[in-house]
């Protein structure tokens, strides 16, 4: 667990570099991310140019993502915003025009009478902007969730579609975190807000455009009018950035402290290690810390907002007494006058509300750069199309010059590779068993036999074809694989077995039967169709070597699709299964073997399950030290004769008693 990050005694502005970047990074430096952290700073380096700059690009996103959620919903809030903006103009024509009539010097009754007609199109003006608003907003509302929704099914797309080499970069799991942490809600809000600003400035022109056409000299008033609200609005934004930035980082680890304290995985060791109150007391100190700086930002927030008003109602008092000293002048008739006292409260608001929104685009725009981020980082790890089907089979797989190392961090230049130099044969139908200690890269090499990783140097050839210029999908649904971590799947005992290819009950009891599982299911409740997930109503939980043997029953289900599957590759798949369920099912991969001919590639640390293999490979450190039959190795002397003799040793010590 990391140190708390202390409480704090200081803003977010009087903290050393102003960002609360280092105070972060000293308290906390395991979760100090200056990656994360990057578009922060951007925020709260952002003024008003900045924002000016990157607005069209915004805006563009923004139109762009609307389009293709939903085009009839994007048209018509864009279409009733407009419809809006024309409304008010003519509310305000026709006040100036109703003003005209009640200021004319005719007996009062005729005055109303004459001012009727104004009086009754304003009504009109007032009903249709009030209609158009309401339907405004209803296309806004249901715009926004279908962005929302095409933003998450393109994650979902891009998360499932990059090859597996991805996940053990460090920069695509942050970019994914931000995406879905905030990128795909934002991307609602950014069209959402895209076009309150339009609305907004539709009132603008909508109001400054009524009173040009009454007075020239009546702009400059109006521009003046709003100075106050766009300094007070500047100030307000500025500050939401700093305080975004501030908490960004006690976010993510509040979020990540409280995961642990729900999760059933850690649930657990939570309890045994009685991490409860520590879990507990490090999420306050930061939920204190991200108090502390919400309460100081909304105090002066209200100071910011008080003195935009006192500026705004002081400007807006001198610009009513300039529109006096123009009426006394004779420069603007009364009733124009009147008019632009309605119209510059009109342009204030919608100048008030355009750039709350400009504030509010850009704001989820650097979230939205999230999801960006991820898609371009996505696009170059997504395997390229249009590649020719893995060959149906093979005579000999071909491992040459394999060297490979996985995706490194940026202070991990000098890791050695995982693999080194490799060269192998396998031919088809033997059972070949990988050896070595812990990290010597057996997986590694198994992982690019499947066809999940593709070496840097060398080539994994079936016969003449390197499998890097095959089609990745194809070539995995020609290898069956018992992972070393294999998923505990969420779903139903069938499902865990089937997968996504088509159900089919002999296959699957067929299966069942040479894992294994046909033991486990007829022990559940509702057998094949038990729902494996104890979070979930009627769930059950299986034990380690249950589990262990479904996923076993999963590779052999995959392996007897009727097409022979040439390779099944299995990674560690007895280390949780008892004695008698490990000779079972080392029997039945030598069944299925000769039943389909496929070749077995076999990683264990049971040397005397390794002993049965046709050719045994050591690897140590990454390379291949040695290969044979087990008498060879024997002879040979060496690791692998070394590992035997220490699990012979201490068997050969144990008498028939075990004494
Ligand atoms: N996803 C990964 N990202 C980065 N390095 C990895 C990854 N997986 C394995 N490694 C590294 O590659 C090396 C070989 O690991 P590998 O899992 O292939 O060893 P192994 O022989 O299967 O070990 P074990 O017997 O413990 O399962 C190790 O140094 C390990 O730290």
């Amino acid at each position: 667990m990391s140190t708390p990050p202390a409480p704090a005694t200081t803003g977010p502005d009087e903290q050393t570099d102003g960002t609360g970047r280092q105070a972060a990074e000293e308290a906390q430096p395991e979760v100090a991310a200056p990656r994360y952290m990057a578009f922060a700073e951007e925020a709260a380096q952002a003024g008003w140019t900045r924002v000016a700059r990157r607005m069209p690009a915004l805006v563009a996103q923004a139109l762009s993502l609307g389009w293709s959620a939903s085009r009839a919903d994007l048209i018509a809030a864009l279409a009733l915003n407009l419809a809006m903006g024309a409304a008010t103009a003519w509310a305000l024509v026709a006040t100036t025009t109703a003003l005209e009539e009640l200021f004319s010097a005719v007996p009062t009754p005729d005055r109303v009478r004459a001012a009727l007609p104004s009086l009754a199109l304003l009504a009109l003006a007032l009903v249709v902007r009030g209609s158009c608003s309401v339907l405004a907003g209803r296309a806004q509302a249901r715009l926004e969730p279908q962005v929302e929704l095409a933003a998450e099914r393109r994650l979902n797309e891009l998360a499932t579609g990059v090859s597996v080499e991805a996940f053990d970069d460090s920069a695509f799991n942050d970019a994914v975190f931000r995406g879905y942490a905030r990128g795909t809600s934002e991307s609602s809000s950014l069209v959402s807000h895209t076009v309150d600003v339009l609305t907004g400035l539709v009132g603008i022109i909508a109001a400054a455009g009524v009173l040009g056409t009454l007075h020239p000299v009546l702009i400059p008033l109006l521009l003046l009018a709003m100075v106050p609200q766009w300094w007070g609005s500047a100030a307000a934004a500025r500050l939401r950035y700093r305080m975004m930035l501030a908490l960004s980082e006690g976010r993510r680890r509040k979020w990540m402290l409280q995961q642990l304290m729900v999760s059933r995985e850690s649930a657990a060791e939570v309890r045994s290690y009685t991490m409860g109150p520590h879990l507990r007391r490090e999420f306050d100190t930061v939920a204190e810390y991200e108090l502390g700086v919400h309460l100081r930002m909304v105090t002066r927030m209200s100071l910011i907002r008080m003195a935009g008003n006192s500026l705004s109602g002081l400007v807006t008092g001198l610009v009513f007494a300039a529109l006096g000293v123009l009426l006394v002048q004779g420069t603007v008739p009364i009733a124009a006058a009147g008019a632009a006292v309605v119209a510059i409260r009109v342009a204030q608001s919608a100048l008030a509300s355009a750039l709350n929104s400009v504030s509010m685009v850009y704001e989820s725009g650097l979230y939205f750069g999230d999801f960006l981020d991820l898609e371009e980082l996505a696009r170059g790890r997504t395997p390229a199309p249009g590649l020719p089907p893995a060959p149906e089979g093979f005579d000999e797989i071909r491992v040459e010059g394999v060297t490979f190392s996985y995706p490194r961090g940026e202070q991990e230049d000098d890791v050695p590779p995982a693999l080194r130099d490799v060269d192998l044969v396998l031919p088809r139908g033997v059972t070949v068993a990988l050896v070595g200690e812990n990290g010597s890269g057996k997986s590694t090499l198994a992982k690019l036999l499947s066809g999940l990783y593709t070496p840097q140097q060398g080539r994994v050839c079936w016969d003449g074809t390197d499998l890097a210029g095959v089609d990745g999908e194809s070539l995995r649904e020609r290898v069956a694989v018992i992972a070393q971590d294999h998923t505990h799947w969420p779903v139903t005992a069938r499902r865990n077995v089937v997968m996504s290819s088509p159900d089919d009950s002999g296959r699957l009891e067929r299966a069942a039967c040479a894992a294994g599982a046909d033991t486990v299911v007829r022990e559940l409740p509702r057998r094949w169709d038990t729902l494996l997930d104890k979070r979930f109503t009627a769930g059950y939980e299986p034990s380690g070597g249950q589990w262990q043997r479904l996923a076993a029953a999963r590779a052999f289900y995959r392996g007897d699709d009727g097409r022979a599957t040439p390779l099944l590759i299995a990674d560690e798949p007895t280390s949780a299964l008892d004695a008698r369920a490990e000779h079972r099912f080392f029997e039945s991969v030598h069944a299925h073997a000769g039943r389909t001919g496929a070749t077995v590639v076999l990683i264990t640390h049971r040397l005397a399950s390794v002993r049965m293999a046709d050719h045994i490979v050591v690897l140590d450190k990454g390379r291949v030290i040695a290969q044979g039959t087990h008498e060879e190795l024997m002879r040979e002397g060496g690791l692998y004769r070394e590992l035997w003799e220490i699990q012979a040793t201490a068997y050969r010590g144990i008498g028939a008693t075990g004494e």
